[in-house]
């Protein structure tokens, strides 16, 4: 049987066992790579990723935290690269952004060929991932390709992560609680699938400030106070800054104001389809809330997860 096992699968098999590894609050065992936590296949498509992604100069990559405000930077991103197109047959009207934009390391995940990218031919190519950025970079093999990295409050990104696992899992309000509470605790011990968060975001913030011109810092919280502006700040990044006639003509307000929260999650097919995976579209949208961590989180918890970025940030600029 062993035998029928591709070579590179073998050697990853061997590789993933001899891996650190826990279980995280679902029961599913996690393994550590590089610093952080991943399921066995989400690691077996980033070995992929590190070994077998091609990038191309133009590439574009959007990365962050999962329920970090991933399904807003991927619209944007789209309505930006696309913002020629006509309202009728603009992608997004028809597609959710997940389906859009791939994440890397999934779309590598295979357990008996070659990754397989053939299909995917829009130009700029633009992709998502979850893995943190020195994982990424392996994978980058110094091309200049374009990176986004958008990070959120950490509570209000649990609470997202935990409100969705709810809505996917079907469970029940009584049962939620019990869910945040151990999910509260493995997230606070870093063992949550693509954790822990501080990793996540200073590998991130750390990439940025040693290559601005190729990895981008954004904020979920500034980029809901101050869209138009850090709307302006992705385009000039991507080398697509809007033009003086296009300001005038409001194209930054037609792109904000088709990828809101709002907008999107009333289309048709954010209302009633599903992703490749079989999660609903409409799960990916909730209420967008700077803050809504309050309505949920305990103030003990509060102050344990304040203590700990507070210390995993200690020495940078980075503030919760
Ligand atoms: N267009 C738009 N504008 C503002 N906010 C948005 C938008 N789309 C999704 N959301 C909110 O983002 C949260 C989901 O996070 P992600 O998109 O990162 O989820 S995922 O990792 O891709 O599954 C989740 O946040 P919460 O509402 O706090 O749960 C979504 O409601």
């Amino acid at each position: 049987m062993e035998n029928e096992i591709p070579k590179n699968l073998q050697r990853d098999i061997s590789l993933i066992s001899s891996l650190p590894c826990d279980i995280n609050f679902h029961g599913t065992k996690l393994f550590k790579y590089q610093g952080c936590w991943y399921d066995n296949k989400t690691l077996q498509g980033i070995l992929n990723l590190q070994r077998g992604f091609e990038p191309q100069e133009t590439d574009i990559i959007v990365a962050s935290f999962p329920k970090s405000g991933t399904t807003w930077l991927k619209a944007l991103t789209v309505a930006l690269l696309e913002r020629s197109k006509h309202s009728s047959n603009h992608p997004l009207l028809s597609d959710n952004p997940h389906g859009l934009v791939p994440v890397l390391e999934l779309r590598l995940y295979t357990e008996t060929s070659k990754p397989d990218l053939t299909n995917f031919s829009s130009s700029p190519r633009l992709f998502s991932t979850h893995v943190p950025f020195h994982t990424l970079q392996e994978a980058l093999k110094n091309s200049s390709c374009k990176v986004v990295y958008l990070w959120r409050n950490v509570k209000d990104a649990l609470v997202s992560l935990w409100y969705f696992d709810c809505a996917n899992l079907k469970i029940e309000e009584e049962r939620s609680m019990l869910l945040l509470e151990s999910m509260f605790e493995s997230f606070c011990k870093g063992v949550s699938y693509y954790g822990p968060f501080w990793e996540h975001v200073l590998s991130y913030r750390r990439g940025s400030l040693e290559d601005p011109e190729h990895v981008l810092f954004l904020r979920y919280e500034e980029l809901k106070t101050e869209p138009f502006v850090q709307l302006k700040k992705l385009a000039e990044f991507l080398g697509c800054p809007f033009t003086v006639e296009e300001e005038e003509r409001g194209s930054v307000e037609e792109i904000l104001d088709l990828c809101s929260l709002r907008n999107l999650k009333n289309l048709e097919v954010n209302k009633t389809g599903k992703t490749a995976r079989g999660v609903d579209h409409k799960n990916f949208f909730r209420k967008g809330e700077v803050g809504d961590f309050k309505n949920y989180l305990t103030p003990e918890m509060e102050k344990k997860i304040d203590m700990i970025i507070e210390e995993k940030f200690r020495g940078t600029d980075l503030k919760l």
